[in-house]
Formats: structure tokens, C-alpha cells, sequence
């Protein structure tokens, strides 16, 4: 039976543990369990029960404690992220022996795990190795999807994470609840956007921008239009539809579902016995 996996990526404090635990919930409520693990070695609460927590393995404390090495707590995340690459064992350990695995990884905030340290392409690997279907997750926060501009950079990162792992990837944009009835308006045409008319539009009447500037902005966009790939999942925490839209979408890409037996509810069950016996 192949095994299922979310490696949910994004900048700090973009709603990563939150998106889990939302997840997590929902998933619940559909009868499927799904666990959590937590991959943060600087996390100190988070609203989940989880399966496995990579502090056990090593905290940043641990690193920024030790007298010989003495990192900083950036420097600290990384090494304590290598070091998880190297004792992979720890986490096959930790999750050995779950039937129906649907996983969450809650991953650290820090954007050079994603784009310049092999640690998640080396995680990916060796799930794939155990029959996992992976798919990233990347969350940017919709307030910061106020320019076009700003959106391009988001949308980089975002880009950098999918080439990077090879892996089917599904673009979320968090806190949508945050926003006003006219900012979601707005933001809408950020969810799918015709990317080279955004940033063409944002920045023609700019003053402050000198005609490089745009220039760039407008050769990025063309680019990122090439990959096709610019789109982004709504999610907000008033709105269940939007985590439905979400499940539906992941499940889709990495197949979920699809090798399962149909579950029989106890309640259909005793029907059945009460029926035969009748
Ligand atoms: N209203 C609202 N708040 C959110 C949402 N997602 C996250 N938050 C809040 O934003 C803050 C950061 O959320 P987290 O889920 O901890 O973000 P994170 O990406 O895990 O952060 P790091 O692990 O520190 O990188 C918390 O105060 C959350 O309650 C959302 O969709 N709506
Ligand atoms: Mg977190």
C-alpha cells in the first residue's frame, strides 16, 4: 500500500502549524486519520497532538547550548536540520508502524531550507524510497499579497521550493479571514492571476520605479507565466469550503483514496447484521 505525505513549507509565521492543525481537524471529520510531525526544532507550542517531534531528536537549544559549537539561532536551525538529514533513522523509527500513514510534516520557517540546503530534497528521497507520495505544501501569508511586486518575490520562493523537490506542489494562501470584504476582492485576482497584466498594471503609473526596475518585474512575470504554475488555494479559518477545496485538490494530486477499501460505518454495519438476521 503506497503511504501518503504533506511537507508544508513557507516563510515564519506564514500559518504553517496551523494549516496542520486545521488539516488535521478537518481530515477528522471525514474519518481519516491524519498525524502530524513536527519538524521544527524551535517550535514551543502547537495546538496538535503529534506522532513524532523532532526535538526529541535535537532542539535548537541543544545546538545553541553546546560551548563548541555556539550558534546563533539561524546557524543553530541549520545545523540541527542536517543533522535530522543524517539520523533519518529517527524517523522511520517514529513512524513505523501506522496503518492508513497520512503524514504532515510542520517544517521550520526559515526559507533556505527550501531553496538552498538539500535537507527537504533528502527528506523527499528517502519517503519516496518507503512508498510515500509527497506532496509540498507552500504557504504565503495573504497579507503580504498587497503588490504585485511583493507577489512576484512570493510566488519566487514558492517557485525555488517546486524545482527544487520535484514533487507535486499545491500553493496555498493563508488568513484570508484577516481580510476585509474589500481586500478579498482584491486579493482574488491574486488567487489565479494573468501575471504579466498584474505586475504591467501595478507598476505603470509608479513614479518611484525607475524603468529597470520594471523592466525586471516584467521579464520575472513572463517567466513565472511560462512555468504556468501560478496559482494559489484560498484557505480561511471562517470559511470550511475553502479547507474541502484544499483536501480535495492534495488527495487529487498524490492519489489519495484511490488504492483504500471503502470503510464500512459501525452504524451500515449492525444495519447489515440486523438485515441478515431478519
Ligand atoms: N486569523 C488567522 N490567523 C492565522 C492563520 N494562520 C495562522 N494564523 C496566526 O498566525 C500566527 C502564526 O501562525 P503559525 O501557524 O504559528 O505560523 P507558522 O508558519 O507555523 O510559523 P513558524 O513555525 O514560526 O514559521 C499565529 O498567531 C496564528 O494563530 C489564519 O489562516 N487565520
Ligand atoms: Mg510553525
Amino acid at each position: 500500500m503506497p503511504r501518503y505525505a504533506q511537507i508544508v513549507m513557507g516563510p515564519a509565521g506564514s500559518g504553517k502549524s496551523t494549516y496542520c492543525s486545521t488539516m488535521k481537524k478537518h481530515y477528522a471529520t471525514l474519518k481519516k486519520n491524519v498525524h502530524v510531525v513536527n519538524l521544527d526544532p524551535a517550535a514551543e507550542v502547537f495546538d496538535y497532538e503529534v506522532m513524532a517531534d523532532i526535538r526529541d531528536l535535537i532542539s535548537l537549544e541543544d545546538a545553541m547550548e553546546d560551548d563548541s559549537l555556539k550558534f546563533g539561532p539561524n546557524g543553530g536551525l541549520v545545523f540541527c536540520m542536517e543533522y535530522f538529514s543524517q539520523n533519518f533513522d529517527w524517523l522511520d523509527e517514529a513512524i513505523d508502524d501506522i496503518d492508513d500513514d497520512y503524514i504532515l510534516f510542520d517544517c521550520p520557517g526559515q526559507i533556505e531550507l527550501y531553496t538552498h540546503i538539500p535537507v527537504m530534497r533528502q527528506l523527499v528521497d528517502h519517503l519516496q524510497a518507503q512508498n510515500f507520495r509527497v506532496c509540498g505544501i507552500f504557504i504565503i501569508d495573504s497579507q503580504f499579497m498587497t503588490e504585485a511586486s511583493k507577489f512576484v518575490s512570493g510566488i519566487m520562493t514558492a517557485l525555488s521550493a517546486m524545482v527544487n523537490l520535484e514533487i507535486a506542489h499545491v500553493n496555498v494562501m493563508s488568513k484570508l479571514d484577516l481580510l476585509n470584504k474589500e481586500a478579498k476582492k482584491e486579493i482574488e485576482k491574486y488567487l489565479e492571476p494573468d501575471l504579466p497584466a498584474l505586475v504591467a498594471n501595478d507598476l505603470a503609473d509608479d513614479p518611484r520605479l525607475n524603468a529597470k526596475f520594471k523592466n525586471l518585474s516584467h521579464a520575472i512575470a513572463g517567466m513565472i507565466e511560462d512555468y504556468s504554475l501560478v496559482k494559489f488555494h484560498p484557505l480561511d479559518l471562517s470559511d470550511e469550503d475553502t479547507f474541502s477545496d484544499l483536501q480535495l485538490t492534495i488527495d487529487n494530486a498524490i492519489q489519495y483514496g484511490e488504492d483504500a477499501e471503502p470503510k464500512e460505518s459501525k452504524v451500515k454495519k449492525n444495519l447489515h447484521l440486523q438485515s441478515d438476521l431478519n
